[in-house]
């Protein structure tokens, strides 16, 4: 998000965990660079949203920004992860993004996982990420990793049940990121849309767990 006005509504009304800063210069969603102050002190936990960056350019941002999170979106390599992991302070988290398309190649994720704190899938596309587009979850059915994961891409108003049914046989998913889905125009969130999303998943879930 980047707009000062839709994320004060954002933090009065939905309180999400997190919130995502797209630090990738040809998104429309890019960051205001004259907001960076504003950014920096927020208070909710901050992603930083990188694809192809050097360590050195992504080190600054996590300490100009004071980001908690890096989201590496890019091809960023194990060897670059794991220089990173070395360069960062501990408390900064790495959610590597693994793009999907119609299989997942569980033996090259794999050495992601001693440098990252979490995977992230989105759906492969030719860019690099808010496409709007979903990936087959099922696919995630076969998750190797005691390593928590996060599922992206496409996810919609609609996609509360079909999360939950992903949620039930994988402890590992951790949680969801939501993006274009879920905007007037980008890189404005339609707040009205997230709260009936999450209404939607609390009464699956509360629907599903009464005894
Ligand atoms: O949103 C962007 O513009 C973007 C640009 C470059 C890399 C990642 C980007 N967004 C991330 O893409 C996924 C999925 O988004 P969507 O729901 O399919 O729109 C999400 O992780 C965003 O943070």
């Amino acid at each position: 998000m980047r707009e000062p006005a839709n994320i004060k509504v954002l933090l009065e009304r939905i309180r999400p965990a997190y919130i995502g800063l797209i630090l990738y210069p040809p998104s429309p969603r890019f960051i205001r660079a004259e907001l960076t102050d504003y950014y920096a002190r927020l208070t909710l936990p901050k992603v930083g949203v990188f694809v192809n960056e050097p360590n050195e350019a992504v080190l600054k941002q996590v300490e100009v920004l004071a980001l908690q999170v890096v989201q590496l979106h890019g091809k960023e390599t194990p060897e670059q992860v794991a220089a990173l992991r070395q360069s960062l302070p501990r408390e900064v988290e790495i959610w590597k993004v693994a793009s999907v398309g119609n299989a997942v190649d569980w033996k090259q994720l794999e050495a992601y996982v001693p440098h990252s704190s979490h995977l992230l899938f989105d759906t492969q596309v030719k860019g690099y990420g808010g496409s709007g587009q979903q990936f087959n979850w099922e696919l995630l059915q076969d998750y190797p990793f005691d390593m928590p994961f996060i599922v992206s891409g496409g996810i919609t108003e609609d996609s509360a049940a079909k999360l939950l049914d992903l949620a039930e046989g994988l402890p590992q998913l951790a949680g969801v990121d939501i993006n274009s889905k879920f905007e007037l125009v980008p890189g404005l969130k339609n707040i009205l849309a997230l709260e009936r999303f999450t209404k939607a998943l609390n009464k699956e879930y509360h629907d599903r767990n009464k005894s």
